[in-house]
């Protein structure tokens, strides 16, 4: 799945290195500052990726104004700039760099927290307005102190490992992370509620999800150790900010250092300016080594995926990864000619219902389970819908439409016709009481279909351009008929092929060098699907 990028924008600042290195390989780049929404969503039609860093929102409303957008990149970690769902619904790839600037994030944290326990921010401030003010900046060490991390990813893990140096008892939650392993790096796991009292200072570094908003709010603030000090460099909200304001006010937090903001640039600077707290505009990952980090690795994941490489960074469509190699391409173009043969045969749509079952015969084509059943619904849904399917928004689109699909994989069977070879894939769909089996592979490197309905046809028949699906009893002879009716609507018939009867029925596929305007009515055979793959 080799994609077409030929125009990115570059926005934020991001590092000039991304520019170059797009350049290199031919992709137009056009760098700018920072747009309004009104000025991105004019400027996005022209492109086909776009880079950012935090400060750009990526919203439905951009996604859906471009045109041949396909890849949004973020040059950083965090995507809640960016409207993930829209950018799935609308096909686009969206990219991040999540470990191009942790080590700055976690420097960043730990700075913010020598500079909370000694109030540096605001001795240096004093001595600057002319004060030599020594009795009001009394420190505390931070020897023998209990850090508490929540969130025991990239970043919190390092800041573990720098504040364990001073001498700090390091303790912490992490859903995700077994206490096994956050033992490994001296970090004891304990749940949340047995974290509040001990914590003499918390450091939060989980993303801002719906499940860490105001993750730490009035009542946790309730439960922690009177003078505890906070520190936010992940996301704002994740501190609920007017519970953080309270405790500041009351002396349960003795001070905070944050990083970030529920809105960026915050208007109300009533925290900002609180004598108890020390604050930077968001600036965790903003050093010249990051930014050049996160800027070359998401210019080179983007040049990866232009030239069919395995996919990286992907955060909306995972499963998508590995499918860019050139092993997977003939098995993802027969998964799609399967699904746009079994929807024209099961036609016409008296019925919403559609279920569809894929089964991957063979060890090389099972390990493509994750990606050929969203092949299967590209194929079936672009005759499906006015909208552009692809890979990305293939399962979404067709979740909406009530569309099951159940992919099955036999890693050690072999197909069920002999001569499929070792490896295909068989494909039922059912569209309310019509139901069909295909079974294809593509040994020859072609899509090719083996077996129609139980029907053989022994060497293959080659899915290509114009053709003519009949099915007939298999005492019938229509092959003269066929041949002439086609004459008749002047279609230049270039071959016809016949499938191993079955008790039931015959299929006669007929290719011709052009569609056929009309329909061929043949007395002992019926035409099911006119396709073209
Ligand atoms: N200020 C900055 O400039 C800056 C720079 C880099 C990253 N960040 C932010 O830092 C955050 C963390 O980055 P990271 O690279 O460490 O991410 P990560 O994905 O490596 O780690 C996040 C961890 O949070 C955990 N988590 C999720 N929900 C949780 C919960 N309810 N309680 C406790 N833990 C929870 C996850 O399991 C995960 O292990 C992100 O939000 C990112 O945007 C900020
Ligand atoms: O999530 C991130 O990577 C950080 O918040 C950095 O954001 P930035 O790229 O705007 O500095």
């Amino acid at each position: 799945m080799a994609t077409e990028v030929k125009k990115v924008l570059l926005l934020d600042g991001v590092d000039p290195v991304c520019g170059q290195i797009l350049t290199q390989v031919g992709i137009e780049v056009t760098t700018k500052g920072k747009l309004s929404q009104d000025e991105l969503i004019q400027a996005v039609k022209e492109y086909d990726g776009m880079v950012v860093r935090s400060a750009t929102k990526v919203t439905a409303e951009i996604l859906n104004k471009s045109e041949r957008l396909c890849i949004v990149g973020r040059a950083g970690t965090g995507v809640d700039n960016i409207d993930v769902q829209a950018a799935t619904r609308r096909g686009v790839i969206v990219m991040n760099t999540p470990d191009g600037n942790t080590l700055s994030a976690a420097e960043h944290t730990c700075s913010m927290i020598c500079a909370l326990s000694r109030s540096i921010p605001q001795a240096c401030a004093s001595l600057k307005a002319g004060n030599w003010d020594r009795k009001s900046f009394m420190g505390t060490e931070l020897y023998g102190k209990t850090l508490a991390i929540i969130g025991l990813g990239r970043i919190g893990r390092e800041v573990a490992k720098r504040m364990q140096a001073f001498g700090m008892t390091t303790i912490g939650y992490d859903p995700l992370i077994p206490a096994k392993v956050t033992a490994e790096w001296g970090v004891e796991s304990l749940p949340l509620e047995e974290i509040w009292p001990k914590a003499d200072y918390i450091t939060v570094h989980t993303p801002l999800l719906p499940h860490t908003k105001n993750l730490i709010g009035e009542t946790v603030f309730k439960t922690c150790k009177q003078g505890l000090r906070i520190v936010n460099v992940a996301r704002g909200g994740i501190v609920d900010e007017a519970a953080l304001l309270q405790a500041l006010d009351s002396g349960t937090c003795a001070g905070a250092a944050l990083d970030v903001f529920l809105e960026e640039p915050p208007t109300d600077l009533t925290l900002c300016k609180h004598p108890k707290v020390i604050c930077t505009p968001h600036l965790g990952a903003n050093t010249s080594e990051a930014q050049k980090r996160v800027a070359l690795q998401i210019a080179e994941q983007i040049v990866g995926m232009v030239k069919g490489r395995p996919l990286v960074g992907v955060i909306n469509a995972p499963a998508l990864a590995n499918s860019t190699n050139e092993v997977c391409k003939p098995w993802i173009e027969l998964a799609q000619a399967l699904g746009c043969l079994g929807n024209c045969l099961s036609q016409p749509t008296d019925t919403p219902s559609l279920q569809l079952t894929m089964e991957l015969f063979g060890c090389e084509v099972s390990t493509m389970n994750t990606f050929l059943g969203s092949a299967v619904l590209v194929g079936l849904l672009k005759g499906m819908t006015q909208s552009g399917v692809n890979m990305v928004n293939a399962p979404v689109v067709a979740q909406e439409m009530g569309i099951i699909i159940t992919v099955e994989a036999h890693p050690d069977s072999a197909p069920p016709v002999h001569s499929a070879g070792s490896q295909a894939i068989q494909l039922k769909i059912t569209r309310g009481m019509n139901s069909h089996t295909l079974l294809g592979n593509c040994a020859s490197g072609q899509a090719t279909l083996i077996a129609l309905d139980g029907c053989v046809w022994e060497s293959g028949l080659t899915l290509g351009r114009n053709m003519l699906f009949f099915t007939a009893a298999p005492t019938a002879s229509p092959l003269a008929a066929i041949a002439t009716q086609l004459v008749g609507l002047h279609a230049s018939l270039t071959s016809i092929l016949s499938s191993a009867p079955t008790q039931k029925e015959v299929w006669h596929v007929a290719r011709t060098t052009a569609a056929i305007n009309g329909t061929p009515v043949i007395p002992d055979a019926k035409l099911i699907a006119q396709v073209t793959f």
